[in-house]
């Protein structure tokens, strides 16, 4: 099992202990991703999901200012922002979340490793829009229940998969927004030709975000004909914030 994955439960355990934002009432409606990413790509442009990210177990690190760069995406048109907010591997932090979520006016992607009603309740409480669930990390009643209690809040489900058993479990949850991710959560290597196999194998009405190891237009514009509708990209914008105009104009 690696290393990274005895990180997250340490922190789901200890925020759920102490319960840290409740007493921050939600300040903003919840913004829809989904019609966005329709009316983003209906003006002919890349709907791009921005994520703030200092860390990874892949051996990614940068640091930059979360206002200053959440600011600078929206400026250049990203669809919404992604936050990491594990902290133990990736150094994230609901402090983040909270704070790009009083930047922006676009819908804020809670990233995290989900896995109990608590960490919802904590992302609403913080302005999250979007909840990340990881069918993976999941069982089938635990993803359609999450599901459920996410969309109570008319929060929106990002539901990832890496496989086709996960994509399976996730159209039988109703899953409408789906990422399929090229990141091998136990390798951690990035599998590419399996993203756009899965991509091209969901159904036309589901949402697809492709997410992880995007660097380049061109790779935007091969995952567009493989199916995606919009790009969740993490490292190549924070190592180059102005790469985003590009990623975005296509
Ligand atoms: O980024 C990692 O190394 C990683 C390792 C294990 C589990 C998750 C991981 N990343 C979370 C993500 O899904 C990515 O941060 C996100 O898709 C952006 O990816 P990238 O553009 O390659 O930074």
């Amino acid at each position: 099992m690696p290393r990274y994955l005895e990180g997250w439960i340490k922190d789901v355990v200890e925020n759920a202990l102490r319960r840290p934002y409740l007493s921050r009432a939600r300040e903003k409606p919840v913004l829809p991703l989904i019609p966005r990413i329709k009316k983003m790509k209906e003006s002919g442009l890349n709907p791009i999901i921005a994520e703030f990210k200092r860390r990874s177990p892949s051996g990614f690190a940068q640091d930059r200012d979360p206002v200053e760069y959440s600011r600078l995406m929206e400026q250049n048109g990203a669809v919404a922002m992604s936050v990491i907010t594990e902290n133990t591997v990736f150094q994230g932090s609901y402090d983040y979340l909270y704070t790009v979520g009083k930047t922006v006016k676009i819908p804020v992607l809670m990233k995290d490793f989900v896995v109990t009603e608590n960490q919802i309740d904590t992302a609403y409480d913080l302005g999250a829009d979007v909840v990340l669930l990881i069918v993976r990390i999941l069982t089938e009643r635990e993803l359609s229940g999450l599901l459920e209690y996410i969309n109570s809040y008319n929060m929106e489900a990002l539901v990832e998969v890496h496989d086709e058993q996960d994509l399976e479990i996730a159209l039988r949850c109703g899953a409408k927004l789906m990422g399929v991710n090229s990141r091998d959560l136990i390798s951690l290597s990035i599998q590419k030709e399996k993203m756009m196999k899965i991509l091209e194998m969901l159904p036309r009405d589901v949402v697809k975000v492709a997410e992880s190891g995007i660097e380049t237009k061109e790779e935007i514009s091969l995952l567009k004909e493989k199916g995606a509708d919009a790009f969740l990209i993490g490292s190549s914008l924070m190592r180059d914030p102005d790469k985003i105009k590009a990623f975005v104009s296509g």
